[in-house]
Order: C-alpha cells, then structure tokens, then sequence
C-alpha cells in the first residue's frame, strides 16, 4: 500500500502538484494521468524517493517475505536505467538477481521476460547496439522478471507497438488478480481505460481525480475530456 497524506511534490522553489492524498492498494491497477509536465514523473520519482517531498507524506506498507522491501518494487523510470557494458539477457537477468532470487529462478523469470517483451531474439546483443524502443523494453523485462508485488512504470509503453503494449497491459492485469499492485503512467488513455481499476488525475498543480475508472468516466464535470483537451486531443 501507498499512502500520501498532504503530499507537496516538486522542486526547490517549484511545487509541481499541492496536496496529494491517495491510497494505493495491492489488488488494484491504478492509471497516472495528467498532460505534459502535470507532474507524473515527479510523483512517481517522489514515490521512489529519488525527488524529497516538499511537504507532507507518503508512505509505504509492503508486506513481503523480501530482507529489503525494495526487493517487491519493480520500478521502471521513464530515462533509461540500463547497464551499458552488458548485453540484453544480463541486463533481464539482473533484476531478479539482485531482488535475491537463486539463478535457476532468475534465469527461468529472464527467459519469461524476454519472451514477453518480444526480444528474445536479442539477448546475446550489446544494449548499446539495440535501438531505444529495443532498450526500453530491456528495462521493462528486467523488473517483470523481479516478479515484484508492486509495479511503478513510468509511461511504460512508449517506444512499444501497440500488440507489446497490449500484452504487457494483460500481464500486469493477471498480476494484479494474483494480488500486485500496478502504477503505471502513460498517454495512451485508449489502453488504460482497457486495463485500469482506478484512476489519478493530476493537473494545473492539483490532484483532480483519485477513483474508480468508472466514476471517472461517468463524472458529470467530464473529466475525460478535460484531460483529452488539456492533453491537445
Ligand atoms: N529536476 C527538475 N528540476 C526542476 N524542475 C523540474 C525537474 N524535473 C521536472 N521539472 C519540472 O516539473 C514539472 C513536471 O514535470 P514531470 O516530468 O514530472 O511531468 P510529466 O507529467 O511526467 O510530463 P510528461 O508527460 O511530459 O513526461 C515540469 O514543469 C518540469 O519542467
């Protein structure tokens, strides 16, 4: 669980979103949405801890067989976290290696990866010799095979067509029945609205809408076209 309580996210002298207050819940697929610069990748990196809260709190509970909990985190930066003097397989294989899984394990949970991002046929490459999209995907496979309880992905399917957006979407929705709480940010609402139990909703520097997809879409303020119109639709 996720929890933000009068959260003030931002900069220095920049606050980018005042007072956030949401519970993520394992169990859930929650979809960030908000136009460009609303201030997603802020929360998220704030989430992380890479950003300090400018006021307020947000706080995890995960409960994990896991020494560090961090070890139930798969997080999925919008730049790239890449180890550039591997190739693709130790790249994959490093996530549920350093998450404490045995190397049969991690091998088997690689393997899985790979063939679920579609680059099996890459993994005796350089990651510096494969294109960003093929990159991006690498980093995408290196958390699915963590096997993590929550899931952080920062506009996960850019740079991925939309058949590998789509299976990566139906993944994480079967791990989200299995009990995996998914975070994951994108442009692509058309998708979201496919896969998302709830959504938050972040622009002009407020928290617009944390709820169910449902209430979101039935809201009589609309918020669905705002977001559209603010995003330029
Ligand atoms: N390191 C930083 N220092 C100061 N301001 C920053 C920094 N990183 C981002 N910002 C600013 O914070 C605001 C929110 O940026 P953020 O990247 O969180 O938005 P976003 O919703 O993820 O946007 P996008 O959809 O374009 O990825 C923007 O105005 C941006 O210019």
């Amino acid at each position: 669980m996720i929890i933000a309580n009068k959260l003030r996210i931002g900069y220095k002298t920049t606050t980018v979103v005042n007072d956030l207050n949401f519970k993520l819940e394992e169990g859930k697929f929650i979809a960030l949405i908000g136009a460009n610069g609303a201030g997603k990748s802020t929360l998220i990196n704030t989430m992380i801890g890479i950003v300090k809260p400018l006021a307020g709190r947000i706080n995890w509970q995960v409960e994990t067989d896991k020494k560090n909990p961090f070890n139930a985190v798969g997080f999925s930066p919008q730049s790239q976290l890449i180890d550039w003097y591997t190739n693709v397989f130790d790249n994959v294989i490093q996530g549920p290696l350093l998450a404490g899984y045995k190397m049969s394990v991690a091998k088997k949970q690689a393997e899985f990866a790979l063939e679920l991002l579609d680059i099996v046929d890459l993994k005796d490459k350089p990651v510096d010799h494969i294109s960003g999209g093929q990159q991006q995907r690498v980093q995408i496979a290196r958390e699915i095979a963590r096997k993590p309880k929550i899931y952080i992905l920062d506009e996960p399917t850019t740079g991925l067509d939309v058949e590998t957006g789509e299976k990566l979407f139906r993944y994480l929705q079967t791990e989200v029945k299995n009990g995996a709480l998914v975070l994951t940010s994108s442009h692509d609402l058309t998708l979201l609205e496919s896969y998302a139990d709830q959504v938050l909703f972040i622009n002009e520097h407020e928290q617009q809408f944390f709820g169910s997809l449902k209430a979101f879409l039935a809201d009589g303020t609309s918020l669905r076209d705002k977001y559209l119109q603010e995003r330029g639709n």
